[in-house]
């Protein structure tokens, strides 16, 4: 059998002399190989990932608006934001083999998306699959499956959103919810749960109306692990945002 020195002996031969190879020895060649072939493959789970997420929403999984939010540029002026901000740092910090979930809660314009893009911003660094998506276009992407043209099935769709590494449903309790949207986020979150996957929840709802609304069995599923449950109770940051800060 033909070891790396042999091969590279024969490619120096066939190499016209000006040009310099990466690597001196048939073991530099193997290595030089090895890592070409790991490089690849992660590019490959890159791909993958990027076409699961135009799959499940025609689009990456942080919206265009949020791509740049992250802890660093969450200001912070009161002790509320300083512990939401820490506790969401923690979060993504320790998410490696966690099963815990967390829920934002409270007024609008007061960060929870902010954070919640943060956690995501972070984990698609660390080469994990994040989907942030409001109640509404997951609901329309659900019916979507229904139509005759579409090449996705509903139990396909289920199974994708159940199976990203960290899923977060926004504007939970925008709309009165219907029984499909509640039967539909009950599969998500259980499927995701029993599978130790977290899911992340942003609402203006407290928690007790959050528990009205998608039922004990649901945020029962929530509470799961080490979860985090943080009130955004402060004013909103709307009125500051000028849209070039980052
Ligand atoms: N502490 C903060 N520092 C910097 N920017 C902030 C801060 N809080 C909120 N923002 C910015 O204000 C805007 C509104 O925040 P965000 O969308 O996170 O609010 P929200 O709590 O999710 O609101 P809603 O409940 O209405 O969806 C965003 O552009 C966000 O980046």
């Amino acid at each position: 059998m033909k070891t790396p020195n042999d091969l590279f002996n024969r490619l120096k031969k066939l190499m016209p002399t000006e040009v310099k190879p990466k690597f001196t020895s048939g073991e530099e060649l193997l290595a030089w190989n090895q890592e070409q072939g790991r490089l690849r493959s992660e590019a490959i789970v890159r791909e993958n990932r990027a076409m699961k997420m135009q799959r499940i929403m025609g689009r990456s999984g942080i919206r265009e608006l949020h791509m740049n939010c992250s802890f660093d540029n969450y200001r912070v002026e009161n002790e509320g934001q300083r512990k939401a901000l820490s506790l969401a740092r923690e979060y993504a910090a320790g998410f490696d083999n966690s099963i815990s979930s967390f829920v934002f809660s409270g007024r609008p314009g007061t960060g929870k998306n902010h954070l919640a893009a943060a956690i995501g911003n972070d984990l698609i660094i660390r080469g994990k699959s994040v989907l942030i998506v409001t109640v509404a276009d997951l609901m329309s992407s659900m019916k979507g499956t229904f139509s005759g043209g579409s090449d996705i099935t509903e139990e396909r769709l289920l199974q994708d959103l159940s199976t990203v590494d960290l899923l977060v449903i926004d504007e939970i309790g925008m709309q009165s919810e219907s029984r499909y949207e509640k039967v539909i986020i009950n599969q998500i979150v259980d499927r995701r749960s029993s599978s130790k996957r977290p899911t992340g929840m942003l609402s203006n709802l407290d928690p007790a109306g959050m528990n009205a609304l998608l039922g004990e069995r649901v945020m029962d599923r929530m509470r799961l692990g080490n979860s985090l449950w943080v009130r955004f109770d402060w004013e909103s940051y709307r009125s500051r945002v000028r849209g070039d800060e980052y």
